[in-house]
């Protein structure tokens, strides 16, 4: 298993905090309150010389000096609100990558609510990190040091205060437990509703042709208006505690000043004794009163902080194992099998075969029977429930898809295009060799009509562009025969092909077989291939199989499981 960023570097690396780093940080909370401390304590004394004096002018002094420190106080705060928003960029760059990748995973499987969440929580997490939340938590260093300078001062008072900030703290826990799961729930499940909107811009044709743009919004308006309907709840039970917290502030105040009044009729203190008392009282209260306050960005932050660390630790999971040497060249699929959670009957089970270079397989059957599943389990794009699929020795699930993305060439039933011209499409990316990308456009049969699009090579391919279904299928027979694959698999690849097109997709299979590539193809027309095919296969619902031609030959397998292990 290798480690995430996070375990590799230790999250306050990943955010660029050395000790050096955590001392400034550490030293600026600290120094803006310690400083106004000490000022709160000479204004106390010096207050009490003024009584005595009667000295106004002193009085002004003192407020344009407490003006002075409150200004310095803010410039502390201001450079450690620039130090931690620096801090979450630095964690966002560091998160990015990895969250990107297993959003891709996830997206692979079907998942593509929980890869645009994982994305999302990287945004929540630093938001977080420069936010109040953080910010408050580093303050209770100052609070803790307001408190015990109460205590000096005298300990009643010291009581007094320590009562509120309890309090205050024990609102906080209340509000994480009556609000905390209502919150949570509703802003799940506006995220998802978002989510579902957003989706149907890819079917913008269809949601505005068939007229369903009004069905989807009032739908998307019943989801909204429920996961609403939580957070107002919840945010209504905040509110209430919220203004709980507010009284409790008031009250510890209040107490601070009466007994200090208290004291000073009884002689027992002074006048400066009671304004030091509660201005330090304010100071340590303030951030406890924050956490209450911005409690929705604390939950908020540390769920997906949470939810990050799982994640991407799930996906460290999937590393690259190396390619096993005694495993026979081509391509091995041993008992592999795939149960959807939640279904009653398995797409596949058990199946085994073993093709070598340059050998044709056809995967037929009726609707659903699975064989869009064959392939992605095959390709590596979903990991298998049991056994495993090898291309050369190398297992395409635990693999580097780097490397492994380079040896495949994929055309899916649902052809995707990026969003970039036709030339990067072909040549998988920007500064591809020209005469690698002609040479698969040739061999898909697509240079022609490139050639006569406007623009070429250069002529945009993605969604947006102008190509008509049958263009974006060569285009996509292109980008699959690019640089040669090891493994070439086909989806329904004769779907909307001219006939001129069919035959250049044959003479390309079989130009790709000629070459050294397992071929794959899944079709609901056999004939169309089966000349090519030295085996076929067939499946059937409820994940079992039938060989039509060819197959595994049973003694080539066991040789191949002793040498592989
Ligand atoms: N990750 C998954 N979660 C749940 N169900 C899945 C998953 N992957 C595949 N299935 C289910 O497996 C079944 C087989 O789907 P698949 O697309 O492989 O069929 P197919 O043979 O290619 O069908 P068609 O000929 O219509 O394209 C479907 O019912 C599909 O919903």
């Amino acid at each position: 298993m290798s480690a995430t960023v996070l375990q590799r570097r230790g999250w306050l690396r990943a955010m660029g905090l050395g000790p050096g780093s955590v001392l400034a940080i550490l030293l600026l909370s600290l120094g803006g309150m310690l400083g106004l401390f000490d000022l709160v304590l000479s204004i106390a004394h010096i207050t009490d010389g003024v009584l005595e004096s009667k000295n106004g002018n002193t009085v002004l002094a003192l407020m344009l000096v407490f003006a002075m420190a409150t200004l310095l106080a803010a410039y502390y705060r201001h450079r450690r609100e620039a130090l931690l928003q620096a801090m979450a960029e630095r964690l966002g760059l560091a998160l990015r990558a990895e969250a990107l990748q297993a959003a891709i995973r996830r997206a692979a499987r079907r998942d593509l609510v929980a890869g645009l969440d994982l994305l999302g929580d990287v945004a929540a997490a630093q938001r977080f990190v420069a936010g109040e939340a953080v910010a408050g938590l580093l303050d209770l260093m100052g609070a803790a040091a307001a408190l015990g300078l109460v205590f000096h001062l005298h300990a009643g008072f010291g009581w007094i205060l320590l009562a509120g900030m309890g309090a205050t703290a024990l609102l906080g826990l209340v509000l994480r437990r009556v609000a905390g799961p209502a919150a949570a729930t509703g802003e799940a499940e506006l995220a998802a509703a978002g989510h579902e909107l957003a989706g149907q811009l890819v079917h913008a044709d269809l949601v505005r042709g068939l007229g369903q743009l009004p069905a989807l919004l009032g739908r998307w308006q019943r989801r909204h208006e429920a996961a609403l309907g939580l957070a107002d709840m919840a945010a209504a039970r905040s509110d209430a505690i919220r203004e709980l917290q507010m009284l409790v502030a008031a009250l510890t105040m209040m107490g601070l000043t009466g007994s200090g009044v208290l004291h000073v009729i009884e002689g027992r203190g002074t006048i400066g004794l009671v304004l030091g008392a509660v201005l330090l009282g304010q100071f340590a209260l303030r951030p406890l009163a924050g956490l209450v306050q911005h409690f929705e960005a604390w939950q908020a932050g540390t769920r997906a902080w949470a939810r990050l660390r799982r994640a991407l630790a799930e996906e460290a999971q999937v590393t690259a194992r190396p390619p096993l040497t005694e495993a026979r060249p081509g391509l091995v699929v041993e008992d592999l099998g795939f149960h959807p959670v939640g279904r009653d009957q398995p797409v596949l089970t058990g199946l085994g075969l073993a093709l070598a270079p340059g050998e044709v397989l056809l995967v037929e059957g009726g609707n659903g029977t699975g064989k869009t599943t064959l392939l992605r389990l095959v390709l590596g794009l979903v990991p298998p429930d049991q056994g495993r699929v090898l291309l050369d020795g190398q297992d395409t699930w635990f693999c580097d898809r780097g490397t492994l993305g380079a040896r495949i060439g994929y055309l899916p039933q649902d052809v995707q295009l990026l969003e970039a011209d036709i030339f990067t499409n072909i040549g998988r990316g920007p500064g591809a060799p020209a005469e690698l990308v002609v040479a698969a456009a040739r061999m898909a049969g697509a240079h022609e009509m490139i050639g006569r699009q406007p623009l070429g090579y250069q002529a945009p391919a993605g969604t947006s562009a102008g190509l008509s279904a049958g263009q974006r299928r060569l285009v996509g027979l292109a980008r699959a025969l690019y640089g040669m694959p090891r493994l070439l698999v086909l989806d329904e690849p004769e779907i909307g092909l001219d006939g001129a097109a069919r035959q250049a997709m044959r003479a390309a299979v079989s130009q790709a077989s000629a070459a050294g590539a397992v071929v794959l193809v899944a079709t609901h027309e056999p004939a169309t291939w089966a000349d090519l095919a030295g085996h076929r296969l067939r499946l059937e619902a409820g994940g079992t199989f039938e060989w039509l031609a060819g197959g595994p030959d049973e003694s080539d397998m066991e040789r191949h499981r002793a040498a592989a292990g």
